[in-house]
């Protein structure tokens, strides 16, 4: 089938790659013109394992292209992606502005029958706004669906090609049949395709990622106080997740959660809810309690360090809001940092891909390091941000001998407290007992 993809952030560069590597032809458009000509160039603008591979056959296959012309993607594809950003606004709700003002645009050019698929996190009611914004102009047939994405940054993928479900909203038969046909080389057998109306779609999506963020949230509060009764978050985690009804996944309490989904999605349903006069007390509170999550370790440094941190160097490993990927939208890093560099500590950071992004943010007021034992030479204290994989099995005595202080601020409770304790560190971790030596 002849696809266009509009966006080629995360979700579009994916969806557009992984619609080829399944035979589509797929053309993929951006307002980015040097991001447009990396990627004729074959250069993989963000960091997602296994994307590359993909992405270079598909083009040297010639069935994944870029351009900068939305007329040229609008005439080639039938079906119509747009994969574009959907940013916080200022009051907290969505941001519409791309997505309407791309309908504006496709009103004007198309020419043929078109499946418009919405693939942004949006809000209840914005296919009918893009059907709407569409009709003004469009001189021929059109259908709008709303397709929202799960995929999960990291894994993208895999998430992609191996979907658990694909929600489709969509009230004309004509689009679920090209959708159905697009989508069913990607559903292995169990996992459905969900066809339901376009306003439980768009809702699906925020309700996906706002119970997510809940489920955390609630465990990020349940290792608070196990901190103050003396309980193992990790003994409970494992006792509750069991139960099959709760499940194992996204119960791992830490210093928040961030990325560039559930921040933004979490505070737009709750936007979304009180326009229509609905206070979502739940998210009120997950929203509140996630702030605060964030520097959960700092009054532990401070107290570590007597109020002092003045002159103390502090080395970082972890950057990323989440292993495997570049993204450092809303990590839970930056605040903790700026908490830390406002206290007058020196910061010496690293990550195995998110320096570039980082050092975009903060500039000189950070020590970028070349490798995670770089960071600790010389500092007072580590501070682990982020779980990637080389971080759970360090060479303990090299970071012993490095570190001027023995100490651990642990947000992610990547270590055994008694192995670190008999390693010969003191140990701060998320709703687990504190050593100290
Ligand atoms: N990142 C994720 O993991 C993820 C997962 C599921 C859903 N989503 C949702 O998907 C949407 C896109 O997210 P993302 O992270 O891929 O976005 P992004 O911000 O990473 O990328 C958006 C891309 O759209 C391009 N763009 C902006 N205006 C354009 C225009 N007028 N024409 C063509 N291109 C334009 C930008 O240059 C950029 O390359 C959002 O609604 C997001 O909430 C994201
Ligand atoms: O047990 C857990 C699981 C996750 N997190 C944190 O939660 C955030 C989000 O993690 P994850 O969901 O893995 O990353 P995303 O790539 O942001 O994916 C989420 O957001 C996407 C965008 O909407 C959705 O498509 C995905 O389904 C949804 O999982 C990160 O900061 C994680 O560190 C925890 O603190 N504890």
């Amino acid at each position: 089938m002849k696809i266009a993809v509009i966006g080629t952030g995360y979700v579009g560069l994916v969806t557009g790659t992984c619609l080829a590597e399944t035979g589509n032809e797929v053309i993929c458009v951006d307002i980015d013109a040097a991001k447009v000509e990396k990627m004729r160039n074959g250069e993989v603008p963000i960091y997602e394992p296994h994307l590359d591979v993909l992405f270079e056959r598909n083009i040297n296959a010639k069935r994944l292209s870029f351009t900068t012309s939305l007329e040229e993607g609008l005439n080639h594809g039938e079906i119509i992606f747009l994969a574009l950003p959907t940013p916080e606004d200022e009051d907290g709700s969505a941001d519409l502005s791309y997505v309407l003002n791309v309908s504006e645009e496709i009103g004007k050019l198309i020419k043929e029958y078109k499946v418009i698929v919405d693939k942004s996190t949006v809000p209840v009611g914005t296919a009918e706004k893009v059907q709407q914004i569409i009709a003004k102009n469009a001189q021929c047939d059109f259908d709008v669906v709303s397709n929202p994405e799960f995929l999960r940054e990291g894994f993208a993928v895999d998430d992609f090609l191996k979907p658990e479900r694909i929600v489709i909203g969509s009230s004309s038969e004509r689009a679920t049949a090209l959708m159905k046909k697009l989508y069913n080389p990607f559903v292995r057998s169990g996992n459905p395709i969900i066809i339901m109306d376009e306003k439980s779609a768009e809702l699906t999506k925020y309700a996906a990622n706002s119970f997510l963020a809940t489920k955390i949230t609630f465990m990020n509060e349940i290792a608070n106080y196990c901190e103050k009764v003396g309980a193992d978050v990790d003994m409970v985690r494992a006792g509750m997740g069991t139960d099959s009804r709760i499940g194992k996944r996204f119960l791992f309490p830490g210093i928040g959660y961030g990325g560039s989904c559930f921040p933004k999605d979490v505070k737009a349903l709750q936007k979304a809810g009180k326009n229509e006069g609905y206070d979502f007390k739940i998210l009120n509170s997950v929203i509140e309690i996630n702030a605060a999550q964030k520097t959960v370790l700092l009054p532990k440094i401070e107290s570590y360090f007597e109020n002092n941190l003045k002159g103390k160097t502090i080395a970082v490993w972890g950057l990323a809001f989440k292993p495997e990927t570049d993204d450092i939208r809303e990590a839970p890093s930056i605040d903790l940092m700026e908490a830390l560099l406002e206290k007058g500590a020196t910061l010496q950071v690293f990550d195995p891909e998110a320096m570039p992004n980082i050092e975009k943010r903060f500039g000189d007021k950070l020590k970028y390091s070349k490798s995670m034992y770089d960071a600790v030479e010389n500092a007072d204290a580590l501070l682990i941000c982020t779980e990637w994989s080389i971080f759970r099995t360090p060479d303990f005595k090299k970071l012993k001998d490095s570190l001027s202080r023995q100490v651990i601020f642990d947000g992610r409770n990547l270590y055994n407290t008694t192995d670190i304790e008999a390693e010969g560190f003191s140990y701060f971790s998320i709703g687990r007992r504190d050593v100290k030596l």
